[in-house]
């Protein structure tokens, strides 16, 4: 059965939440008092449907129902789970989880968005204080997998669980603190930056090159401790805090001061974001940061590393392994184009082709049995020819599908015809693929193993009732 989500506070976290579940396949409801709350949500959406599909090499399942609704008590009371993402003031969210708690399910998981309060503070006087977590997101919460957990140890086991479901990487603390891990690493960041422009020793664009251009890039792969381990050498660890922990003694850092946001300071650090980014729009400065994202973290995915490996772990739990039913079209491929595939011209670049083709043949591969299992075992199929045909144009964000026929199927000899058809079901582009079964030994070709020719033969009787594609 479809899961639903009330999502209490429809802004930019909130939108960014209801995306994720309803991209996940999760209906959701969202109460937000703002008049303008279903436009801005719109516009969120639209930047997840551009967006996280290009993560995955497989399809999303179909998306679920997105909806604003009139009362808080519409939203939450058939929801599995509530994730409260109204404004960071504790007395709104007391009387946001007093409504949630009268009208919700028992069993419900009751997340909050906070940034900073602690689980005890956002419980004071609820109804049933420990059903009240921090599951507090990054955003945009619809590509950035991690989710911060704090709150009573089943629960947030439970709310682990489905967050995972959703291609999260949950973080459960261990203590509750003010503004949990993450965001006292940002604040300390912050403080710096703002004493750096106070100071006028760098402006903001300064500062951003100083984070981009440097250990922001190294951050995203491999964090802190891991990147300072590389940095202090063969010695390791111990060398790199002996040769640079005096540095917290001397005036390198303000950590303990604040310094006072005064219009003036507010003013100057306005006027030097307008000058740096004001030639965009906020939407486009959105889309910029999205297919960044996306082109980094499908980077990561190929080194399956870091975010990209837990985005390949969620393909797989996608993908599922049950077989397709084989008196059907046999699907190879079912995915969203993502930008990175793109060219000038505006349009998938004529090398990914290539790609859709070698991963269909994967895809038919492991269906007869010819599977990683049977690669280490020594024998694999090389392609030998390719003729493809292009027939029509694929965007960024178009969610497209191969449909592989066995054109011929015995012996060492494997011919496919493959179709690329966009979401309206017309042919992009077609590929005859002839394959040749080899031992990975002698490096010459012979006859698969008995289980790979049975499966193929037992396909190909399946498929005889279906009609040759057109131009096979
Ligand atoms: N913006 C950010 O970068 C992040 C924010 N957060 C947290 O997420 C929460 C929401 O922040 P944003 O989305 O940035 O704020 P926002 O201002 O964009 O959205 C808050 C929304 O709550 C609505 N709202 C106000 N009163 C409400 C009520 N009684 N019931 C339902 N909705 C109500 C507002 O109309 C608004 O649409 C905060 O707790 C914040 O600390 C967490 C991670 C990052
Ligand atoms: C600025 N902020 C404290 C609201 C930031 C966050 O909570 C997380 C984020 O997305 O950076």
């Amino acid at each position: 059965m479809t899961k639903t989500a009330a999502i209490i506070g429809g802004g930019v976290i909130g939108g960014g939440w209801a995306a994720r579940f309803a991209l996940s396949g999760w209906n959701v409801a969202i109460f937000d008092p703002d008049p303008e709350a279903e436009r801005k949500v719109s516009e969120v959406m639209a930047n997840a449907r551009r967006s996280l599909p290009a993560l995955s090499e497989v399809a999303l399942p179909p998306e679920g129902q997105v909806k604003i609704v009139p009362t808080l008590a519409d939203a939450v009371t058939e929801a599995d789970w509530i994730q409260e993402s109204a404004p960071e003031r504790l007395e709104i969210k007391h009387k946001i989880f007093a409504e949630i708690q009268s009208h919700c399910r028992k069993d419900a998981l009751i997340g909050s968005s906070t940034s900073g309060f602690k689980p005890s503070e956002l419980q004071q006087g609820a109804l049933r204080p420990g059903e009240i977590f921090v599951a507090h997101p990054f955003n945009p919460v619809y590509l950035l997998p991690l989710i911060e957990l704090v709150g009573d140890d089943a629960t947030t086991t439970r709310a682990q669980e489905v967050l995972t479901e959703i291609g999260m990487k949950p973080l459960k603390l261990r203590k509750e603190i003010d503004a949990h891990v993450a965001d006292r690493f940002l604040e300390a960041v912050w403080r710096e930056a703002l004493w750096l422009i106070k100071d006028g020793i760098a402006t903001t664009e300064e500062i951003d090159d100083a984070i981009r251009f440097g250990f922001g890039l190294r951050w995203g792969q491999m964090g802190l401790f891991e990147t300072y381990r590389v940095a202090g050498g063969e010695a390791g660890m111990a060398h790199f805090i002996e040769q640079f922990g005096p540095c917290l003694q001397w005036p390198w850092t303000k950590l303990m001061d604040v310094p006072e946001l005064t219009d003036d300071l507010v003013q100057k650090i306005a006027s030097q974001s307008d000058a740096q980014s004001g030639a965009h729009t906020i939407r486009e400065l959105e889309r910029i940061r999205d297919d960044n994202l996306v082109s980094m973290m499908r980077s990561l995915k190929g080194r399956d590393w870091g975010a990209g490996a837990l985005l390949n772990a969620h393909d797989t739990r996608l993908e599922g392994k049950a077989d397709p039913d084989f008196t059907k079209p046999i699907i190879t491929v079912a995915r969203a184009i993502p930008i990175d595939w793109t060219d000038y011209n505006g349009h998938m670049n004529e090398s990914r082709y290539g790609q859709l083709w070698s991963d269909a043949a994967d895809a038919l591969m492991r269906m007869i049995g010819a599977d990683d299992a049977y690669i280490k075992s020594g024998f694999s199929y090389f392609t030998a020819d390719t003729h493809t045909k292009f027939r029509n144009e694929c965007h960024a964000g178009d969610t497209v599908t191969v449909v592989t026929t066995i054109l011929e199927g015995a012996g060492k000899k494997l011919r496919l015809f493959h179709e690329l058809k966009n979401s309206a079901g017309d042919v992009v582009a077609t590929c005859n693929q002839f394959l040749l079964h080899v031992s990975l030994e002698t490096r010459k070709s012979c006859d698969p193993a008995a289980h790979v020719s049975d499966k193929l033969a037992s396909i190909i009787a399946a498929q005889a009732a279906l009609p040759k594609p057109e131009h096979s």
